[in-house]
């Protein structure tokens, strides 16, 4: 039997011992122990598997972790993780207590920036160019490794403008797989299928914007990329090396369904076969309820179109995608465009619903302010993933979103407590709103078997009465309403669903304020500025001197972890709730 090189790699100095002819080898090596951890841990591979050649090339070539290398988004970091001391642990992937699954800078000095979402690698390494030649270092190196659907994304365009004419030591590597999540989309995808075919005509965009270019090359070719590298390692300024890979190289059935294996839950690692799914009758995801509503509406509705920045299958807009593709808009990885595009739109009297995750909304901030809400255009976003998402972790939580969003004016704003909540705002959003509209809904699947239920009209501003009691109300915001119903299944207390944060049912709230001395208000959003926090303005404001306490998301950032356990940890699940319910009441 061969010996194993990876066993004995536990630092990239212990790498750049090797031999360069063994380097396939362990290239070989490495995807194997990716694919049997992701196998039963979960997690992100195919970026992961596709890169596993230019991982081991970058900590062979440059002095990492003094060069530093920094991975966009960071999902295809695993290979680097487990080359940089992390082999050991590697299988506590995005588990609660165990390793990030992006680069985290907490974790490790190989882990330089932070990240997690896409297109900032190219200004956070160029800031650090530009720091090291200010401190008088012009030896250290400063990569950015980004991927074909990160580079469109607007921050990704803004770096390489300012690097073009800057001095900075900065090394821009394009990871080319031709895909996402999802096949990218552009012209700067057709620009790029034009280098690879070699039927580009126009000039080079790289070598314009003033970077020495090279490439494209074969990025599973590791002399090939060796010998690319140590050449640019001796050329200053602004480079770009452009090269060639498959997402998912090396399992078949990864490089076959890319989109599938971006991500693909648990698989038998040998066949890479994907786990029998469950043959018990489940409820819907709350994206699904999403993306087969949104078809329906819009074959009544010829004003609807759907809109998303780089996640159909996510956001589940694939299905509107494929049956109404002239009315469907991937826009790639672009929150902001995405943002404006729908404000466009209304102001011609389409109806864009606008499908965001929560926690990718926070980069189009701007836009919802300026370009919808200040012109009251009825643009509805969806604002998928709100909450806790489990174990891809503080990075893409969306715990913030009721704050950043409630302080803007004409901005109503809905938390579904369940799929038909789902459904029905948004048929009430499409009959016609004075004002945009924010949806947020959670990752996963609801508890609601028979979700299809005939489409009806919400309210807007009407919140309702879900239980009946004394002592005490707890006011609850979307989905956390189950767990609330949960934890007082068994106690003399009333449950309100207050279902929009923005109007706030005042009605409601002053008869709330009137009949229980114990107000308890339940929201997976920060407690800084969300809805207990709208809820105590509104008190604030009456002169209401009720005892009130706010359960959320404490002011920290959540780590990852399954929902229930984090929920756990900081209180949120039936258990502690109830706990905590208890304690208020006095018997
Ligand atoms: C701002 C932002 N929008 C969306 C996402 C979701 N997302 C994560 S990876 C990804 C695709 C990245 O594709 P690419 O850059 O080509 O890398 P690859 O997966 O092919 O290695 C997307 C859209 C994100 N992380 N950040
Ligand atoms: C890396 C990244 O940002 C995405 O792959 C994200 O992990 C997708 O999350 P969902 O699994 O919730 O779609
Ligand atoms: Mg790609």
């Amino acid at each position: 039997m061969q010996k194993s090189l990876l066993e004995n790699i536990n630092s990239p100095e212990a790498l750049r011992l090797l031999s360069q002819k063994d380097l396939p080898k362990l290239a070989q090596e490495l995807r194997k122990f990716i694919i049997n951890i992701v196998a039963t841990k979960e997690g992100h591979l195919g970026a992961s598997l596709g890169v596993v050649e230019l991982t081991i090339a970058l900590h062979y070539v440059f002095n990492t972790p003094e060069d530093q290398l920094i991975w966009d988004v960071g999902h295809q970091a695993y290979g680097h993780k487990i080359l940089t001391g992390r082999k050991d642990i590697f299988h506590t992937n995005r588990q609660l207590g165990g390793i990030s699954g992006f680069p985290n800078r907490a974790e490790s000095t190989y882990d330089t920036f932070g990240v997690g979402h896409a297109s900032t690698s190219i200004s956070a390494a160029l800031g650090m160019a530009i720091a090291s030649r200010l401190k008088g270092d012009l030896e250290k190196q400063h990569i950015a490794v980004i991927g074909d659907a990160s580079i469109a994304g607007g921050m990704a365009f803004e770096g390489l403008n300012h690097a073009g004419v800057s001095k900075a030591n900065l090394l821009v590597i394009l990871n080319d797989n031709a895909i996402g999540i999802d096949p990218s989309v552009g012209a700067l995808k057709m620009y790029l299928t034009n280098v690879k075919k070699g039927t580009q005509k126009q000039d080079n965009i790289f070598e314009a914007l003033n970077f020495d270019y090279s490439g494209p090359i074969n990025g599973h070719d590791m002399d090939a990329v060796i010998s690319e590298l140590e050449r640019l390692k001796t050329v200053q300024g602004p480079k770009f090396l452009h090269i060639i890979t498959t997402k998912g190289k090396g399992l078949k059935q990864a490089e076959k369904d890319q989109v599938k294996y971006h991500a693909p839950g648990k698989f038998d690692a040998k066949t890479g076969d994907l786990a029998a799914k469950s043959t018990e009758i489940q409820a819907p995801k709350y994206q699904d309820v999403f993306g087969h509503t949104i078809v329906e509406l819009a074959k009544n509705n010829k004003k609807i179109v759907g809109i998303t920045p780089a996640m159909p299958t996510g956001s589940s807009l694939k299905y509107m995608m494929e049956s109404m593709p002239d009315r469907a808009f991937d826009v790639g990885i672009a929150e902001q465009h995405a943002v404006t595009l729908a404000a466009g739109m209304a102001t011609q009297g389409i109806i864009p619903f606008c499908n965001i995750y929560s926690t990718f909304l926070q980069r189009a901030y701007d836009q919802i302010i300026h370009d919808v809400a200040l012109q009251n255009l009825p643009v509805i976003f969806c604002l998928d993933r709100a909450g806790l998402v489990g174990e891809d972790g503080a990075t893409h939580h969306g715990v913030y979103d009721l704050s950043y969003l409630r302080c803007i004016p004409n901005l109503i704003i809905f938390a579904p407590r369940n799929e038909i909540e789902l459904r029905n705002i948004m048929y009430t959003a499409q009959l016609g709103l004075d004002h945009p509209i924010a949806i947020r809904y959670p990752r996963g699947r609801g508890k609601t078997i028979d979700w299809k239920q005939p489409l009806s009209k919400i309210n807007i501003g009407e919140g309702v009465q879900l239980k009946q009691g004394e002592n005490c109300a707890i006011l609850s915001i979307g989905n956390m309403a189950y767990n609330v119903s949960e934890a007082i299944e068994n106690l003399n207390i009333s449950h309100y669903d207050m279902r929009f944060v923005k109007p706030l049912d005042e009605t409601l709230l002053h008869h709330i304020c009137k009949n229980y001395s114990t107000i308890v208000t339940v929201e997976d959003n920060s407690i800084n500025g969300g809805f207990g926090s709208a809820v105590l303005e509104f008190m604030a404001l009456h002169n209401y001197k009720n005892n009130m306490k706010i359960l959320g998301i404490p002011d920290a950032f959540i780590e990852h972890g399954k929902v229930t356990e984090l929920q756990e940890s900081i209180g949120l699940d039936f258990g502690s709730l109830k706990r905590f319910i208890e304690s208020l009441i006095v018997f």
